[in-house]
């Protein structure tokens, strides 16, 4: 039994999801892969069950009904990992823009230093992100400069979604009060977590955009995470 899962959700990535699954499991340190697939119209999900027959007992796959949002889509993986042993939860796109090769330093930071969250962060050097068109570069960036200013967390890379928990932090955090379910769900977990006082450390790592398939950035996405940041820190004003 591995002591650690990599949640990977996936709508649409049946040009990824072999190579992707493929390569955490040529990791030398042994990880578990949770699928939470949102009933692909591409057959992504499909495609998982055909693997679990290859990598029984590694590969683990979550079927949702229709396409619910990355943020619900990670709840429903943390729920299912913390009713295993796990004792470390990644989050990793199915795309390749995390590169799975920096899993172990995530892991190492939290199993051997002493961080409770790792972050596979793009601004902790510079600007660590290669082939992003200028536009989402500086909606990304600029996203982290705003959550930084309105919320005060010191956390560069607050919308990454490379990261590594230790168990006690999603034990910690109430996940059925997790709000948002695009992409500012990255932000409120790191948020939640901050607030509790748990220790998050930020991993340099280069993002390289997808070279298959596509985003699902949209327009309510980023409405949500700009809206949702003030209600965030508004919330944790009067919980005071
Ligand atoms: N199950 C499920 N998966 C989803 C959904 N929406 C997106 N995904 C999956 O979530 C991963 C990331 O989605 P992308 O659409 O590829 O994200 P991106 O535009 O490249 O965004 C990147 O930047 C964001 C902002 O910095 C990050 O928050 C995000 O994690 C990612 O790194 C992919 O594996 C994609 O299939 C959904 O509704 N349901």
């Amino acid at each position: 039994m591995s002591d650690a899962v990599v949640i990977i959700p996936t709508y649409n990535e049946i040009e990824n999801i072999e190579a992707i699954i493929r390569a955490v499991f040529s990791q030398e340190k042994d990880f578990h892969v949770l699928v939470v697939d949102d009933n692909s119209p591409d057959k992504t999900g499909e495609k998982v069950k055909i693997l679990q027959k290859e990598f029984k007992d590694q590969l683990f796959l979550l079927e949702r009904k229709a396409k619910s949002g990355l943020g619900t889509a990670y709840i429903a993986g943390f729920e299912w990992a913390l009713e295993k042993t796990y004792q470390f939860i990644f989050e990793m796109d199915a795309d390749f823009s995390h590169n799975p090769d920096d899993l172990v330093r995530l892991y190492d930071a939290c199993a051997n230093d002493n961080a409770d969250i790792a972050v596979g962060s793009r601004y902790v050097k510079g600007i660590t992100v290669v082939n992003w068109p200028l536009s989402r570069i500086l909606l990304s960036y600029g996203a982290s400069r705003y959550v930084r200013l309105i919320t005060r967390m010191k956390v560069k890379d607050s919308t990454a979604g490379f990261v590594c928990y230790k168990r006690k932090v999603l034990e910690t955090i109430n996940l059925k009060k997790i709000k948002f379910i695009g992409y500012a769900f990255q932000i409120e977990m790191k948020f939640k977590a901050h607030k509790k006082g748990f220790i998050i450390k930020e991993i340099p790592v280069i993002f390289k955009d997808r070279t298959k398939g596509n985003s699902k950035m949209s327009g309510s996405i980023i409405s949500e995470a700009i809206f949702g940041v003030i209600n965030l820190k508004l919330k944790s004003l009067f919980a005071k």
